[in-house]
């Protein structure tokens, strides 16, 4: 074992390759996913550092392109999440005991293999298995997953060098980060190729072991970051990727007596049912399990009689409609004021007609396919049901098409009701609802904003006038976990903006913080007496 306080590389945040016509990246970037689509792959899943195949089969499908099979891949049973739970508490001992430098140097070769060797390889299977624009692709599965990896091997580094700041004479006192006894279960959604390999990789840094069970639209990506990190050195069994059904993993990870947490990111629906089950579960484990979840959003923009007519247009056209407003962080309703409504609506009609829709290899597209069917379907019938609503009147797009993809026209609602459905719930898809409102009446439409729904993710409020943007700040204080002022109100990054929302919309442990990462130590203190007392009278007693 090295002997040494070691200080760990400043993490800065990794640059945004722009991919202009002409440029190298773009080259590379093309190259790579000509390669990935000339392929057909076959994805087996990863336990204990083996690949393990099954016979079932399912397939990769690109979502704008749902004819041509990238990839099959081998879907396990109960048994294998048993198989993986096993191998990972094979490998706990020595992973745990390895000193932490060791464990950092592995997330940052890592972080050293996206940004460099696998960069385009890796957007390329986001681009394809989830319909991301090369630009979108770039800022999740190169900058955050690459920010994510720095970033948490400083934030390690400075919750071990938390000590308790008094010793006092003829005593040392010190706190030790222990892993969590038993193993982690990632469960992670299909949106971000960041998150999937956030939610394993955080907890794995702090010495934990893990089981990962990725969204099955997530799987091409997912199966690549494994290889990944296999080859930045991660050791056999310290993360084991497996292909199972959501509530079949959960009746294998949810029963053993070792599991010790788990890291979420997916819908809120998905995230109160597991919470219960590991509530009427409760008694089985050997120690109590750390429950972390982001989970969804009904994020807003607000739009005040001050604000600037082109800032909020684009924001609100960004923040909606940006990967089909599949984030959590999507704006999917605006309130903004009547005196600038007009403006604003002629702004994004503007806009939204120089949208192209289509695939992601096709660089000139801004927007691409939802992600599968089953969300098509869904918000189909959102759509259909606005047009036949009165009180609802559609100003853009409207229209639908799964012939060869998931193709959804980036719509807006125009709403009479602030508490029309698709004001309330989350859709995740790119339909904006917007309410108008006298601006006379800020104040109410602050409360509406506050009590509308039951998450808390994003916001934003527009505005030039400081005692409205103040108003809202207070007055939303509990409506949104990340508040923008002047922004849209998606585009969080490390190390700015750690990210993360409560009520409804999950634990706020704020991915890629500090906080995050204390969620994954059970701290021992330790009290080291050197004249420990050999009298047990009290000095008073004489
Ligand atoms: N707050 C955040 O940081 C954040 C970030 C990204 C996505 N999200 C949310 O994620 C959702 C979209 O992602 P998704 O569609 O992949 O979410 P999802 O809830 O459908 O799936 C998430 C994961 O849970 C699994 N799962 C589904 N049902 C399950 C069950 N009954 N038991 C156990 N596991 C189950 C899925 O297979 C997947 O791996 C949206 O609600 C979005 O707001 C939140
Ligand atoms: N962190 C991302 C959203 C992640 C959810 O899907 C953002 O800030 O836009």
């Amino acid at each position: 074992m090295l002997k040494g306080f070691f200080n760990v590389p400043t993490p800065e945040n990794e640059p945004i390759l722009g991919y202009a016509p002409g440029s190298k990246e773009r080259e590379l970037l093309k190259a790579a996913l000509a390669e990935a689509r000339s392929k057909k792959g076959d994805i087996s899943m990863h336990i204990g550092g083996k690949l393990v195949h099954t016979d079932k089969k399912g397939t990769v499908t690109p979502p704008h392109d749902h004819q041509h099979v990238l990839a099959q891949f081998s879907i396990g049973d109960k048994t294998h999440v048993q198989q993986a739970i096993d191998a990972a508490l094979a490998a706990k001992p020595q992973w745990e005991n390895l000193p932490w430098e060791q464990r950092a140097a592995i997330f940052l070769k890592i972080a050293e293999l996206i940004s460099g060797p696998y960069r385009y390889k890796l957007n390329a299977a986001t681009m394809l298995g989830q319909s991301k624009n090369a630009y979108q692709a770039e800022i999740d599965s190169a900058c955050e997953l690459i920010d994510f990896l720095r970033f948490n091997v400083s934030y390690m580094a400075d919750i071990y060098k938390q000590q308790p700041p008094v010793s006092p004479k003829g005593v040392w006192n010190r706190v030790e980060q222990r892993p969590l006894e038993g193993f982690v279960f990632a469960l992670t959604p299909f949106n971000f190729t960041a998150i999937a390999a956030n939610l394993p990789t955080s907890a794995a840094l702090m010495g934990n072991v893990v089981v990962w069970k990725p969204a099955e639209t997530q799987i091409y990506a997912a199966n690549l970051l494994m290889e990944i990190f296999k080859e930045a050195g991660l050791p056999d069994g310290v993360i084991n990727l497996v292909y199972v059904g959501g509530p079949e993993a959960g009746e294998v990870i949810f029963n053993s007596p070792d599991f010790a947490g788990i890291h979420f990111t997916g819908s809120t629906g998905v995230f109160q049912s597991i919470w219960k089950t590991i509530g009427t579960n409760i008694h089985k484990y050997k120690t109590y399990p750390r429950i972390v979840g982001e989970t969804g959003g009904k994020d807003f923009i607000l739009i005040h009689g001050s604000a600037d007519a082109e800032v909020s247009s684009t924001a609100i056209l960004r923040g909606a409609f940006e990967y089909q407003g599949q984030k959590c962080s999507a704006a999917s309703r605006t309130y903004i004021a009547k005196s600038l409504w007009p403006k604003i609506k002629e702004l994004m009609l503007r806009d939204l007609a120089t949208f192209k829709m289509g695939g992601t290899e096709d660089f000139g597209n801004f927007i691409n396919a939802v992600i599968d069917d089953r969300s098509f379907t869904k918000l189909a019938k959102y759509i259909d049901q606005a047009k036949a609503d009165k009180g609802v009147e559609i100003i853009a797009g409207g229209n639908y098409d799964k012939s060869k993809g998931y193709f959804i026209e980036p719509t807006v609602l125009v709403v009479d009701d602030p508490k029309y459905t698709t004001m309330c719930e989350e859709l995740f898809g790119p339909v904006l609802s917007v309410y108008v409102y006298d601006d006379a009446d800020f104040d109410q439409v602050l409360e509406i904003i506050d009590t509308t729904s039951p998450y808390a993710l994003t916001g934003a409020v527009i505005a030039q006038d400081r005692y409205a943007i103040d108003k809202a700040s207070y007055a939303l204080r509990n409506a949104a976990g990340n508040f923008y002022i002047n922004d849209k109100c998606t585009g969080a990054v490390v190390g700015q903006q750690p990210f993360g929302g409560a009520r409804g919309s999950g634990t706020n442990d704020k991915a890629g913080s500090m906080i995050n990462l204390l969620r994954w130590v059970s701290p021992r203190t330790i009290k080291e007496t050197f004249d420990p007392p050999k009298d047990y009278r009290y000095p008073f007693m004489g």
